[in-house]
């Protein structure tokens, strides 16, 4: 754990100086308040997965009067820096600006990829595509290296959700291919290897060959997370692609009708048979907020994926609504999770903050603790 001992003596802007009795008291507070901290996102606090890169104060009449800081974070959450800031402004009593980076120090698992996250539902329809491309683009806004690979046989649609229909990839080299890249997230799809037509009809082996081969033979570079957008189901196909990646975990998409629910069960039952961790389940077209009066409505019925988080004991990562907008950013290939001026932008960019810091607790062991998200 990173000590503020000498911080004061090793921040970048300060000289050498002997620490004053108020300067300890000060980095006791600090050190206190950051360990202190809890959220969904840091259930064990800040200086337990962060580090303390930088930091400087300005004095008022031999006061502290403000403190800049800069966290380096081993996962991405870039986005919980108005709430830690504002905390810090309570607990310290003066004023505070945070800077959060984001640094994944944990070893690659394939390739130069830290993270392969497999995104999957029971049934289709449910916009798993949507949800991928919307998580990809968060985990990348929140400060993280990201790809997306489209493994859905029956119905790649990544290409459109990111406005590259009808692209064909480039060669590297006779063994490797490139990856397109839109907006900081590279991309490679099954489309593009074979028509839809005949994918269709493939068996496991041969679906899951296609996989390991877009996997090994696209020059990815350096990535964070990879997420793979899977067929939609639970067959002999996806069974056979789960087994074939070293994937950190994954993700199940639902929507709240009972067919959805039972059928994301057997998702569930899918991942655990294989050992892939399921690192949450995301109840998708959960409610539909009217635009004109602000009404909530449970068009297709409330509550049923908190209550089969709950019996699994997974974390529901998100309800996210039903919305045009999502729909229409999709059909025009852009991500809708990269307007942060948008509300709707804050329900993927949270659930990836989750998923993130889930993978970081499980990677160093720290499994054992519970993550309880509140409905706040
Ligand atoms: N929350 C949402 N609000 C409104 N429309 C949505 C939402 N999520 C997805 N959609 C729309 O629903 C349709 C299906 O989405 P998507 O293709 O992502 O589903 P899918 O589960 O991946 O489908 P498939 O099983 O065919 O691969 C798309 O038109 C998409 O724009």
């Amino acid at each position: 754990m990173f000590s503020l001992n000498k911080l004061f003596n090793h921040s970048k802007t300060q000289k050498q100086h002997k620490k004053t009795s108020q300067e300890c008291d000060f980095e006791s507070l600090l050190q206190k308040s950051l360990e202190e901290y809890r959220s969904d996102v840091f259930p064990l606090g800040l200086l337990d997965c962060g580090l303390i890169v930088d930091l400087s104060f300005e004095k008022q009449l031999h006061a502290f009067a403000c403190i800049k800081l800069t966290l380096e974070l081993n996962f991405p959450a870039v986005g919980e820096r108005i709430g830690i800031e504002n905390y810090l402004i309570e607990k310290l009593a003066l004023k505070v600006e945070l800077t959060l980076t984001c640094k994944l120090k944990e070893a690659e698992k394939i390739h130069k990829i830290k993270h392969i996250i497999l995104v999957a539902s029971g049934k289709g329809g449910v916009g798993k595509s949507t949800t991928a491309v919307n998580l990809a683009a968060s985990l990348k806004c929140e400060g993280a290296k990201v790809g997306i690979l489209d493994a859905d046989i029956y119905g790649p649609s990544i290409p459109i959700l990111l406005g590259l229909e009808g692209e064909k990839p480039q060669a590297k080299d006779e063994k490797t291919m490139l990856p397109f890249e839109k907006e900081g997230i590279k991309s490679q799809s099954i489309g593009f290897l074979v028509p839809a037509e005949s994918a269709m009809v493939w068996r496991g082996p041969m679906a899951s060959g296609a996989l390991t081969q877009l996997l090994n033979e696209t020059d990815w570079g350096e990535l964070d997370y990879l997420i793979v957008d899977m067929p939609p189901g639970t067959g002999d196909i996806q069974l056979t692609m789960s087994q074939k990646v070293p994937a950190s975990g994954a993700i199940i998409v639902t929507t709240p009708q009972d067919l959805a629910l039972a059928d994301a069960q057997k998702g569930i039952a899918m991942f655990e048979k294989v050992k892939v961790p399921i690192l949450g389940l995301i109840e998708n077209m959960s409610h539909f907020i009217c635009g004109h009066c602000d009404q909530t409505s449970h068009v297709f019925g409330q509550g049923g994926g908190k209550v089969m988080a709950h019996r699994y004991g997974i974390p529901l990562l998100a309800e996210i609504p039903l919305q045009l907008a999502i729909r229409e950013y999709g059909e025009q290939g852009k991500m809708i999770a990269d307007e942060p001026s948008l509300n709707i932008s804050e329900f993927y960019r949270k659930a990836a903050r989750l998923v993130a810091s889930q993978l970081y607790y499980q990677q160093t062991s720290k499994s054992a603790v519970e993550i309880i998200i509140t409905d706040d």
